[in-house]
């Protein structure tokens, strides 16, 4: 899993570490790791290193003095580096070793340009891009729409323009194909919509990581982790063992909604699925492994609900959902039955319960339930929604932020913009609550959920764009490749 944290955990790592080494040592280790990614970048697309155009955006701060002794180490490799200050003072000894390797300065954007790294401002940055900056940024950005593969852009640590502790991204910022980071990842890198501007991301270690000694403001995981966590049948296993997952979703005017979210529930590792609603017929005719009842309270046993999707805000949906909630097992809310959450009415049974409870909504059900939007801070909003409701909350977003009560925050790597179409959160919410009912802790189902909902959201958009359905058959394909076969 990788951690990311935020700018004054980094600062105190950086100045512990420091006083161990002689003074520049960290920053010779940062401009070789950026070095090394610059050279293979440039061989992968343009061929080699020799001649190539590269540009600085050079920064008053060591953001700047990383980029300039790149720039140098570049220049002696023979790339015509040119840099482009962007500030009144810039670190001084970069600027001389770049003018000793045959790098110049230059008064604006040249025409043509090969790569263009960005050290405009790192971890110190305040506020957006100033004015020159902004201006140099467009510049590039018209460059690449006139030739979509020059120049290529490189982050110097961070995205120049983003806020580094949020994500958020309120004005201009750098579009970077890639981000070299250094020591540790910071929140922008992996979360909202600063981790789109980073591209892809690469990390340098220069020694930082033994002393990062607080705790991750976010963790992310990767494909063993969500591997790991799945829960896997033993020979010891029955339909029964393997779980039960119920769902309360759906209705007679909404079926699809249930029909979705069994799928999903399918999909996952619970060897039983029961429907309790309305659209039980809709159910028996597709799934006829699944069993159906009308009421969640004639369902039978289930060692998880799933419940809301296409469920209806009436007094039979509010029944339905009371019901719910009373089952001493994991719940996992979607739609409208955060809906009928958002009056308070059903608040104190909510904080009472004692299994655990996981909310899925996106920002429009998260500004009726927090009663704001998530705002530029997603994770710290969705830290706060968690702490009151008692529950897991899993923000939908291009970055879904999961949040637990007690304070931990993981962002999901593999969101897809193919998942943003109807249905695809009652498919997610169904593969979740499978999840829950087989005994994953709630933080982790809804991270896991959301990791491979991800994946399947991207294999089933290879084929077109994709609906809810093609998303929910992708998950099987999914699963076998990335989860069972690891
Ligand atoms: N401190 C360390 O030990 C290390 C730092 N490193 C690099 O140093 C960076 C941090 O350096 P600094 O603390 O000097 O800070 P930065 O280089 O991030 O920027 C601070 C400077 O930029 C100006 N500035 C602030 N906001 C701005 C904005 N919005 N637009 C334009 N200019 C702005 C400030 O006036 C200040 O002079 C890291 O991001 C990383 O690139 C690396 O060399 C690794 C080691
Ligand atoms: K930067």
């Amino acid at each position: 899993m990788k951690g990311a944290w935020r700018v004054s955990d980094i600062r105190s790592a950086e100045a512990a570490l420091m006083a161990t080494l002689p003074p520049g040592t960290l920053m010779k280790r940062a401009a070789a790791g950026l070095t090394k990614r610059v050279v293979s970048l440039l061989t992968d697309r343009f061929g080699g290193v020799y001649g190539r155009r590269v540009l600085l955006l050079v920064g008053a701060g060591d953001n700047g003095g990383d980029t300039l002794l790149a720039g140098a180490a570049l220049a002696r490799r023979g790339a015509a580096v040119s840099a482009l200050r962007l500030a009144d003072r810039v670190h001084e000894e970069g600027w001389a070793l770049l003018l000793a390797a045959g790098g110049r300065s230059v008064a604006a954007v040249p025409r043509t340009v090969d790569v263009v790294l960005d050290g405009i401002v790192g971890i110190g940055a305040k506020g957006g891009l100033r004015a020159n900056a902004a201006a140099a940024v467009k510049s590039v950005r018209q460059a690449r729409a006139g030739d979509r593969a020059r120049p290529a852009v490189v982050a110097v640590d961070v995205p120049s323009g983003v806020s580094v502790d949020t994500g958020a991204v309120e004005g201009d910022a750098v579009r970077a194909d890639v981000t070299v980071t250094f020591g540790a990842y910071k929140p922008a890198l992996l979360v909202g919509p600063a981790a789109v501007h980073a591209g892809i991301v690469e990390l340098v270690d220069i020694g930082l990581r033994p002393y990062l000694t607080g705790t991750a403001a976010l963790r992310v995981p990767e494909r063993v982790d969500v591997a790991a966590w799945w829960p896997r049948t033993g020979p010891q296993d029955d339909k029964y063992r393997r779980g039960v997952v119920g769902l309360a979703t759906g209705s007679a005017d909404y079926p699809g909604a249930a029909v979705l979210g069994v799928a999903g529930a399918l999909a996952g590792p619970t060897g039983y699925v029961r429907y309790a609603g309305s659209a039980a017929q809709a159910i028996r005719d597709r799934f006829p492994t699944v069993v159906c009842a009308e009421r969640v309270g004639d369902a039978g046993r289930v060692q998880a609900w799933v419940c809301g999707s296409g469920l209806g805000t009436d007094g039979r949906a509010q029944a339905e959902l009371r019901a719910v909630l009373a089952a001493p097992v994991p719940v996992c809310l979607d739609a409208d039955a955060l809906n009928l959450l958002v009056d308070g009415s059903l608040a104190g049974q909510l904080r009472d319960r004692r299994a655990p409870t996981v909310v899925t909504p996106h920002d429009r059900e998260f500004a009726r339930l927090a009663g704001a939007d998530p705002g530029p801070d997603r994770v710290e909003s969705a830290l706060q929604l968690a702490a009151r409701m008692n529950a897991v909350v899993l923000l939908k977003g291009d970055r879904t932020v999961v949040a637990t009560p007690g304070g931990f925050a993981y962002a999901n790597p593999t969101g897809s913009a193919a998942l943003a179409t109807a249905g695809t959160g009652d498919v997610l919410a169904g593969l979740l609550g499978s999840l829950l009912a087989a005994g994953l802790a709630a933080e982790l189902a809804a991270m896991a959920a959301a990791y491979v909902h991800g994946l399947a959201g991207r294999r089933a958009a290879a084929d077109g764009p994709p609906n809810a359905l093609h998303v929910a058959e992708a998950l099987r394909e999914t699963l076998s490749n990335v989860i069972i076969k690891s």
